[in-house]
């Protein structure tokens, strides 16, 4: 328990003003399920085996010649590591949509609402199984919005009149939209990956008559490590970022921050959000 106190999990209190006791901190209550925001799913696909074995094999993938981690430990890429694995695809796109419920509280509910205002389409690109976008689209009826994921993790999921899902592959095509939403999808690219999607999502921008310059960038931004409000895990951060992307430095999202706010939205606020 000490432990446990010590890393911020519970925190040490008085019943009736003597017995010892333990209670949950702001942190731990998000892992209580059937709670309306609960992040449990996260932390357990994170924490998980199949996630952080491949940091034993830190220094094979230095020595060799695979761009990434987990191509090093499981000779595939990490999508496709997904598509043959349903059960784990599964647990970690329920990971993804606990971690949207609790974004939208604050994206789509309130802090950013204006920047949904006006739109009539709007795609999730590399949208998982579409928690953030169904939100979205409950709550704005007058947004088509398509969620557009890889045919794993869009398979038999429910449509609505303005939700659809597009299987497909977003270094291929992005359908065009009035705005363009990127949740999480930019962390696990390396530099030039990032560069090919926002030259399709440019493609997408243009067939559709030049409207739709609104983009949304979700994700996490590297910045000057003082510039990280104690005692935010810059470090924890950097090793989520390791398996997939294969390079430790990721420069295409620091400046995608920049990117993002030379795309103001219809309303003039520049859609940005830091997550
Ligand atoms: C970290 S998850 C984020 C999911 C979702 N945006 C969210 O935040 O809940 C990244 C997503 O990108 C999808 N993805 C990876 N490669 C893709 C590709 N080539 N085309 C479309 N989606 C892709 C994955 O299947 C996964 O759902």
């Amino acid at each position: 328990m000490r432990l446990l106190v010590h890393s911020g999990c519970f925190k040490k209190t008085k019943v009736n003003g003597e017995e010892e006791a333990y209670g949950l901190t702001a942190a731990s209550t998000l892992l209580i399920k059937d709670k309306p925001y609960c992040l449990s799913p996260t932390v357990s696909v994170f924490v998980d085996p199949f996630f952080v074995a491949p940091f034993q094999s830190l220094s094979s993938w230095f020595k060799g010649t695979e761009i990434t981690l987990w191509e090093t430990v499981h000779g595939i890429k990490f999508w496709e590591f997904m598509n043959q694995n349903p059960a784990i695809n599964q647990r970690f796109n329920e990971a993804m949509a606990s971690d949207s419920e609790i974004m939208t509280t604050f994206v789509v509910k309130s802090e950013c609402k204006q920047i949904f205002e006006g739109l009539g389409s709007l795609v999730d690109v590399g949208g998982g199984n579409g928690t953030f976008s169904r939100i979205i689209s409950e709550a704005f009826p007058g947004i088509k919005c398509t969620v557009l994921d890889l045919p794993h993790a869009v398979a038999n999921l429910p449509e609505a009149d303005n939700l659809k899902y597009i299987a497909g592959d977003m270094f291929r095509f992005i359908p065009p939209a009035d705005a363009f939403l990127f949740k999480l999808v930019f962390h696990g690219l390396g530099d030039e990956d990032g560069l090919k999607i926002l030259k399709k999502r440019r493609e997408a921008i243009a067939s559709n008559g030049e409207r739709g310059k609104e983009i949304g960038l979700v994700d996490d931004v590297l910045v000057d490590e003082q510039d990280i409000p104690a005692p935010a895990p810059l470090d924890t951060r950097l090793l989520q970022d390791i398996p997939a992307r294969g390079t430790l430095l990721p420069d295409v999202c620091s400046s995608l921050l920049v990117f993002v706010e030379a795309y103001p939205t219809n309303t003039g606020a520049p859609v940005s959000g830091v997550g």
